[in-house]
């Protein structure tokens, strides 16, 4: 076989909260070879729960990257034993949990381009961070916030970021380790997110932040495309924006791969390696949105995704710079009571089974008699609260517990009129012709889907090719950035959606009255400050 006639596949990675995922995909985009490592389980040693560490400050969650590098050392070995043919990889790309900030130590970029692929990357770069890194769900920086806001004005800095300040937000992250941890913030020669951090890995050096991603900080002027001078006032000192480096398009060839997997696994030198983005970011250039179509992605963390024409200044909810030509701009809402906080109550009222917990929400019926709850394990982004839990009954008593049954439902109807009511408020709207996209871990739950159908009034769709968006459209996104930059037409695919949930007729007499109680109930539950 000639060099040309070969076959070219393409590899996406998914840093994701809970596992790294990896996937290779062919010209026509079909799904190749996968391989996963779940962190709580494969890696041990690391002691996380659900791949975060709990810090011993207030609300601080941490990870640390040394967990990611092994991870991917680990991957790959998987990937091997997949079958995979690296030669044929003609580019690469993939998505992390957002506004994590990996700390770079000062040797760490030489470190990187000098791995010899006769060891691991975890023995050759464990001495390359100065620090864990906060992730997306620690809520530690509410004063960091609130000096942010006061430096640049709350709306204006929505205005200039897309968001007001957020707690897991990169910048208010670093104004804390520049508050509290100086010593850290100083022997960082450089700081990444975990996409570019991810991105650094397989390239060999420091990896620039992508536009997309780079939008989750509230540092980034999402129309200049530019970090903000004042946002970076804000967060540290004069050699900040050096540290981040000039963010780039989602869509830039950061170069090739690194020598290391070239000998360890026998890529081509030139496999090339594409910006890695934010996992939503990446979720919608998998899901592919049309007009009108909203994207929930059921992770960890639960999120609804839109592509935007244009800004916006959201008073709630981010505006991010979109990570395709088609979505220039994204907004994103996002709950950090998701998978999680679902799973521990499954375990909690029926075991370790999703059936067993489905058999459950089968036995009792839509509207669940009155019982309604809200349910967080961990501090909500939407709106902002510490953990806590309320229940209710039909009428109004607050309640301690109920049977399994109704809490199971309680906990899922509680979260889909919690997702439709904050989208409402951020203008989200849906009409007839919507569509809801489901993805991510949770989404090949029917009748999790069916709740959100009823209580969103729209259809529930799921992508045919894959249930992960956000590692396919790492894949698919490495796939048509080579094509742009080769000038090589690849065939593709149209990615289909197959319906899976639709409104019952009843579902407004039921949901529209339980809307309004949920947003009764939400008012009396304590916000943090
Ligand atoms: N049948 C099911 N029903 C409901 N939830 C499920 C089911 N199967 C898996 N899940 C949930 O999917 C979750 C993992 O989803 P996913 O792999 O998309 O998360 P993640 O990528 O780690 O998170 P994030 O994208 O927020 O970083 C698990 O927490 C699990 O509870
Ligand atoms: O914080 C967010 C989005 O703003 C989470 O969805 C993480 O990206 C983890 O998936």
């Amino acid at each position: 076989m000639t060099e040309d006639s070969k076959k070219k596949t393409f590899l996406g990675f998914d840093f994701s909260t809970q596992r790294l995922k990896a996937i290779v995909i062919g010209e026509d985009f079909s799904v190749l070879h996968e391989a996963e490592v779940e962190f709580d389980v494969d890696l041990p040693e690391f002691r996380t729960a659900g791949g975060v560490v709990r810090g011993e400050g207030r609300g601080e969650v941490t990870a640390p990257p040394l967990l990611w590098v092994k991870a991917l050392d680990m991957v790959m070995d998987r990937l091997v034993v997949a079958g995979v043919d690296f030669s044929i990889i003609e580019a690469l790309s993939g998505a992390g949990q957002q506004h994590g900030s990996v700390w770079w130590s000062k040797d760490a970029e030489t470190k990187l381009s000098k791995l010899s692929p006769d060891e691991f990357l975890h023995t050759q770069l464990a001495t390359a961070f100065v620090c864990d890194s906060p992730v997306w769900m620690d809520s530690s920086t509410t004063a960091d916030c609130k000096a942010l806001e006061e430096a640049i004005g709350a709306e204006e800095l929505s205005r200039i970021t897309g968001s007001r300040a957020y707690e897991r937000f990169t910048g208010p992250q670093i104004r804390k380790m520049f508050r509290t941890r100086p010593r850290a913030y100083h022997a960082a020669s450089r700081i990444s997110l975990v996409s570019s951090f991810a991105c650094s890995l397989l390239a060999g050096t420091i990896a620039p932040i992508d536009l997309a991603d780079g939008s989750g900080m509230n540092l980034l002027d999402i129309r200049t495309m530019n970090w903000d001078d004042k946002a970076l006032e804000a967060c540290g000192d004069e050699n900040l924006a050096t540290k981040l480096g000039t963010p780039v398009p989602s869509a830039t060839v950061v170069g090739c791969i690194s020598p290391y997997f070239v000998g360890r696994y026998g890529f081509k030198p030139e496999c090339r390696v594409v910006a890695f983005t934010g996992d939503n970011c990446s979720a919608l250039a998998g899901l592919r949105l049309r007009s009108g179509w909203v994207g929930l992605s059921l992770g960890t963390s639960d999120t609804l995704l839109l592509g935007l024409q244009a800004p916006a200044a959201p008073s709630a909810g981010h505006v991010l710079v979109g990570p395709t030509p088609d979505a220039p701009y994204m907004a994103l809402l996002c709950f950090a009571n998701g998978s999680l906080t679902r799973q521990n109550h499954r375990d909690r009222l029926a075991g370790p089974s999703w059936e067993a917990f489905n058999d459950l929400l089968r036995s009792t019926v839509r509207g669940n008699m009155g019982y309604m709850g809200i349910y967080y394990d961990t501090a909500e982004i939407v709106p902002r609260a510490a953990a806590g839990r309320w229940l209710r009954e039909g009428a109004g008593r607050a309640r301690e517990r109920a049977a399994p049954q109704h809490e199971a439902r309680a906990l899922l109807e509680g979260q889909a009129l919690a997702r439709r009511a904050h989208a409402e408020d951020m203008g989200f709207t849906l009409d007839k012709s919507s569509r809801v996209i489901a993805t991510g871990g949770a989404s090949v739950n029917k009748e999790l889907l069916q709740i959100f159908a009823d209580v969103f009034n729209t259809p529930v769709y799921v992508q045919d090719q894959h249930a992960n968006a956000a590692l396919l459209g790492a894949a698919i996104r490495a796939a048509e950035v080579w094509s742009a930059v080769t000038g090589t037409k690849l065939p593709g695919s149209e990615l289909k959606v197959t319906p899976v949930a639709t409104p019952y007729p009843d579902h407004d007499e039921i949901y529209t009255p339980m809307l309004a109680r949920y947003r009764e109930m939400i008012e009396t539950i304590p916000k943090l400050a």
